[in-house]
């Protein structure tokens, strides 16, 4: 292993980013599925030999991922991906816990649209594992433009930077239709109690739904046409086929999956999921004023 060498594995938007930011201070590699021509692009042995790896692809594809091109030979692992694994439901530090010690692996939370983080704008960053030891080694790479705070609350992190997304497609929906700021801020904050509701039951904590890792991720996303879940939510709102819309997108949109996790894990233990569920309804084919009459209903 290449000790003290950093890459980025996967070269979408957000890891794309996140090689700009890590690339400031030292030489950062990337390595994608398709091959691209950036700056310290190489391919994937070299990269999985650096002694620190930051892993940006989509949550539904990271279990098949690490399955078929992950070797752990001690790298130290910061997860940037936000969503739930739609098909078992289980939450992405129990999907790379089979691959990967505790101590050497951290989640990124916090908002942070990666179109902002490339161009060097400042944001604000948690990083989220259970070793204090692997934010003191981590957090040296990131630029000053980027202020990083520890947490141990990996679960909290986890479900609101998965839960948001879910949150932004209810709130594009609610500005397609039109219903008005009152109805959007009611609906991002009802979001927030959902979605810390859902946490706690997990075992997550109330603050990490307060800080940046929830209230900062969800009032970015669900508000801004920068998100590509709002996005998904402004189509639906129109009518539009959620395959002409994601197609239209050419970007993950992880709130769709995640709607589906959320459902599973919410009837499976009895959670109060109101519009998580009726998201997923809208995302199936009901009528977005049918699903807002429901969720409006005393
Ligand atoms: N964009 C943003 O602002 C932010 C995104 N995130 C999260 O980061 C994650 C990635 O998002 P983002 O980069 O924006 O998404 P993009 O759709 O822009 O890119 C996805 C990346 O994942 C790779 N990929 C997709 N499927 C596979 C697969 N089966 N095997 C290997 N690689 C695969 C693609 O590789 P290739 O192109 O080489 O084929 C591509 O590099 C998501 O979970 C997202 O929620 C978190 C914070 C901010
Ligand atoms: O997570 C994000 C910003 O923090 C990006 O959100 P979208 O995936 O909805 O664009």
């Amino acid at each position: 292993m290449q000790n003290n060498s950093i890459a980025v594995i996967g070269a979408g938007k957000w890891g794309q980013a996140l090689h700009f930011a890590l690339n400031q201070k030292q030489k950062c590699y990337i390595t994608s599925r398709t091959k691209r021509e950036l700056d310290n692009f190489v391919d994937l042995e070299t990269a999985m030999d650096c002694e620190y790896l930051v892993i940006a692809i989509p949550a539904q594809e990271i279990r098949t991922w690490l399955k078929e091109n992950f070797v752990f030979k001690g790298q130290k692992i910061l997860v940037a991906s936000k969503g739930i694994e739609a098909s078992s439901g289980e939450f992405l530090n129990e999907i790379y816990a089979s691959f990967v010690p505790d101590e050497n692996i951290g989640f990124i939370s916090g908002p942070s649209f990666a179109a902002e983080v490339i161009k060097g704008l400042p944001c604000a960053l948690v990083i989220n594992s259970t070793s204090k030891n692997l934010y003191d080694l981590f957090q040296p790479f990131f630029p000053n433009f980027i202020k990083t705070y520890y947490s141990k609350d990996v679960i909290g992190a986890e479900i609101a930077g998965a839960y948001k997304n879910v949150l932004a497609i209810a709130s594009g929906i609610c500005e397609g239709l039109q219903l008005g700021k009152n109805a959007q801020a009611s609906l991002i904050a009802r979001g927030l109690v959902e979605m810390q509701r859902f946490g706690k039951y997990f075992g997550a904590k109330k603050s990490s739904f307060l800080g940046l890792s929830g209230a900062g991720d969800l009032f970015l996303t669900a508000n801004s046409t920068m998100s590509r879940n709002f996005r998904v939510g402004l189509g639906l709102s129109q009518n539009k086929k959620l395959e002409d819309i994601l197609e239209e997108l050419g970007e993950v949109a992880e709130g769709v999956k995640t709607a589906d996790a959320i459902d599973k894990l919410s009837k499976k233990y009895k959670i109060y999921t109101p519009i998580a569920n009726e998201v997923k309804l809208i995302l199936n084919g009901k009528n977005p004023k049918d699903s807002l009459k429901d969720l409006l209903k005393n």
